[in-house]
C-alpha cells in the first residue's frame, strides 16, 4: 500500500524500525516487524501504513496523498487536535480545520521492541508558532503499538499554570474490500447527522453503507465492529477517553472533489474515528488526559 512512494533508508534505528526519505527527503518512520509492517511520517506523527503479516492492510492511504511536510495527509490515521473541525470562534479566523497537530512536525521520542510488537512514540511540544494559533502550554505524546493489532494513545499533558481544554480525534481510514460488503454494529443509539442540518437521529444496529455519511455517535458502545465479507473479516475497534465515533465516507461527488483522493477513493475506505467532540476535555495544569484506540 506503500509501495508507490519509493522510500529508501537513510538510518536504521532498531532491529525493525528504520528512519526512510522518499525523493524530496520527507521522513517516513518504517517499522518491518515479524508480526507486522507499519509507517509513520514525522509530519503529524500521521501512522500512514499498518498492515498485520499476512492479512490485507488495515489502514488506507490515498494513492495520491500528498507528502510535502505541510499539508495534511489524505488517509492513515490524521491526528485532530486541539480542535475538531472548525475551531471556537474565540480563536479567531484563519486557523486550520480539525486543529495544527496534523500540520505539524512532531519529534521522535522512544522506541522498543520485543517478539510480539514494536511501541514507537512521537512528541510535540508548544513552541512560539503553536502559541499564536493557540495560547497554551503542553506536552502532547502519541504512544503506537504496532504488531499483530495497532494501538494509538494520544496523551495530552498541561504543561503550563492554568487550565486548558481540548477537542481531539484519531481520525482513522479503515481499508475496506467494498461499501456493498461493508457493515458496522456497535456505534450506538443516537448519532448527529452532519449532512442533515446536525439533525439528532436514530442509528441503526448495522449501518450499511450507501451513500455519504458524516455522522457523530454520541453514544457509542464500548466495542465498535468493522464487518467486511470481501476480506472475511472483522476488526474489532476499542476506544477509550472519548466521547463520539465519528462516521466518514464522502463518497462519489466528495471523493471527486477532493484533488488528493482518487475519484473511487470512497469504495476502499471507510473513517472510524475515536473522538472527542461533544465537551471539551478540561486538564488541569500538570495533568494529562489520554485518549487512545486499539483496533484488532
Ligand atoms: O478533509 P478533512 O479536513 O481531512 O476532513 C475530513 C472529514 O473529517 C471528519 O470525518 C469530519 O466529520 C468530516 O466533516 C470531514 O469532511
Amino acid at each position: 500500500m506503500i509501495d508507490h512512494l519509493k522510500l529508501t533508508t537513510k538510518q536504521p534505528l532498531s532491529p525493525s524500525v528504520q528512519l526512510m526519505t522518499d525523493a524530496n527527503q520527507v521522513e517516513f518512520i518504517s517499522i518491518a516487524h515479524p508480526n507486522a509492517q507499519a509507517c509513520f511520517t514525522l509530519h503529524g506523527a500521521h501512522l500512514i501504513h499498518f498492515q498485520p503479516t499476512g492479512k490485507a492492510p488495515i489502514i488506507w492511504l490515498s494513492k495520491t496523498a500528498v507528502f510535502d511536510n505541510n499539508k495534511a495527509i489524505r488517509g492513515g490515521v490524521p491526528i485532530c487536535w486541539p480542535w475538531f473541525g472548525a475551531p471556537a470562534a474565540e480563536l479567531g479566523n484563519g486557523l486550520p480545520s480539525h486543529g495544527f497537530a496534523r500540520n505539524t512536525q512532531w519529534q521522535l521520542g522512544d522506541i522498543s521492541e520485543d517478539e510480539s510488537a514494536v511501541t514507537i512514540s512521537f512528541k510535540l511540544v508548544d513552541t512560539p508558532a503553536t502559541q499564536a494559533l493557540w495560547p497554551h502550554s503542553f506536552e502532547l505524546t502519541l504512544t503506537a503499538t504496532i504488531g499483530d493489532s495497532v494501538q494509538l494513545s494520544l496523551t495530552t499533558k498541561n504543561t503550563g499554570n492554568e487550565s486548558l481544554t481540548y477537542l481531539a480525534a484519531l481520525h482513522t481510514y479503515l481499508n475496506i474490500s467494498a461499501p456493498e460488503k461493508t457493515s458496522v454494529a456497535g456505534l450506538g443509539p443516537t448519532y448527529v447527522d452532519s449532512l442533515d442540518n446536525k439533525c439528532m437521529k436514530n442509528g441503526a444496529e448495522k449501518l450499511s453503507i450507501a451513500g455519504p455519511i458524516d455522522s457523530l455517535y454520541i453514544e457509542p458502545t464500548d466495542k465498535v465492529t468493522l464487518m467486511d465479507s470481501g476480506y472475511d473479516r472483522e476488526l474489532a475497534i476499542q476506544s477509550s477517553g472519548h466521547d463520539t465515533i465519528v462516521t466518514w465516507t464522502p463518497w462519489v461527488e466528495g471523493a471527486r472533489g477532493m484533488a488528493d483522493m482518487p475519484d473511487d477513493g470512497y469504495q476502499t475506505m471507510l473513517c472510524l474515528e475515536a473522538a472527542i467532540t461533544g465537551t471539551a476535555v478540561e486538564v488541569a495544569p500538570g495533568q494529562t488526559h489520554i485518549l487512545s484506540t486499539s483496533i484488532t
